[in-house]
């Protein structure tokens, strides 16, 4: 049996992998009578306590062996054989896992010039670029400012607050979560905070769907120009996994949490009333 190092090898983000870590198959087999059941188990699913499991004296596993009862030969103790049963959510997680290392890989096809799309790059960096905060800060800003109307000042106001409840909200999970980018990543994008090293969820991701959501709702366009903004959306979240910076899982995520964003902009939603108090609360 490969030793869980070896097995974790190149795998940056420390993902589980099929066929890796699917010590479990041993339910179906006999068991090796030579190690304690309990021990397969956990050198399978955690190579820092396999480490630590395998640096014990023989005497010393032999002596925790028998206290549990399974070196004795009368089988696993109840409580080790509640642990050797995989959870079906384990499993589903750690399948899904890899099938998403395995399809982000596959579809970073514009991951450097050297790739099978390299070519496409280039359009896939400008595509980046509409979804990266600056120019939806300055572009809200800008628009705030020009707008000769309340109410396009308010809509603009309410955009600029909802960028930067993004970008708090995105930084936040991402710091909490720190799933590394993909390995295949370059990281030669502009404008990035610390955590940006990060990929779940991706900010561009939230962005475009936060922003796409909010562009329908509050202005009135026509409906090929709805359909591109649509569109706009799915190409952000596409070029993210073409460019390989991120794994589809953070791209789908990020999409839901800029769709439940929008709400969150709309419960916080800043009225000029809203606005009129807070100013004068300012000045008590
Ligand atoms: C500097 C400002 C204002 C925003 C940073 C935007 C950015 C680079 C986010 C990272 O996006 P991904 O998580 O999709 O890579």
């Amino acid at each position: 049996m490969p030793s869980p190092k070896a097995k974790n090898a190149g795998r940056r983000d420390g993902s589980p992998v099929l066929g890796s870590n699917f010590d479990f198959v041993s339910l179906t087999k006999p068991l090796n009578r030579s190690s304690p059941p309990h021990l397969l188990q956990r050198q399978g699913s955690d190579p820092t306590t396999a480490r630590l499991r395998a640096s014990e004296s023989p005497s010393r596993r032999r002596g925790s062996g028998s206290s549990t009862g399974s070196a004795s030969g009368q089988g696993p103790p109840e409580e080790d054989g509640i642990r050797l049963n995989p959870s079906l959510i384990g499993i589903s997680l750690s399948s899904l896992l890899a099938i998403d290392l395995w399809l982000s890989k596959r579809l970073s096809v514009c991951a450097c010039e050297d790739s099978s799309w390299g070519s496409a790059r280039p359009l896939m960096k400008l595509i980046e670029v509409t979804g990266h905060g600056i120019p939806w800060l300055a572009g809200a800003a800008y628009s705030m400012y020009k707008s000769d109307s309340a109410a396009g000042q308010e809509v603009m106001l309410n955009l600029l607050m909802g960028l930067l409840l993004d970008l708090i909200l995105v930084g936040a999970v991402k710091a909490v979560v720190r799933r590394r980018r993909p390995a295949h990543n370059q990281m030669d994008m502009f404008a990035t905070f610390s955590v940006d090293r990060y990929s779940f969820p991706s900010g561009h991701a939230t962005r475009a769907a936060m922003c796409g959501r909010f562009l329908l709702a509050h202005l009135v366009l026509a409906a090929p120009l709805r359909v591109l903004v649509l569109l706009w959306v799915g190409l952000v979240g596409l070029s993210r996994v073409l460019l390989g910076r991120h794994h589809v899982t953070d791209v789908l995520f990020g999409f839901w949490m800029g769709y439940c964003q929008y709400k969150l902009v709309e419960i916080l939603w800043l009225s000029p009333e809203t606005l009129q108090g807070l100013f004068r609360l300012s000045t008590l």
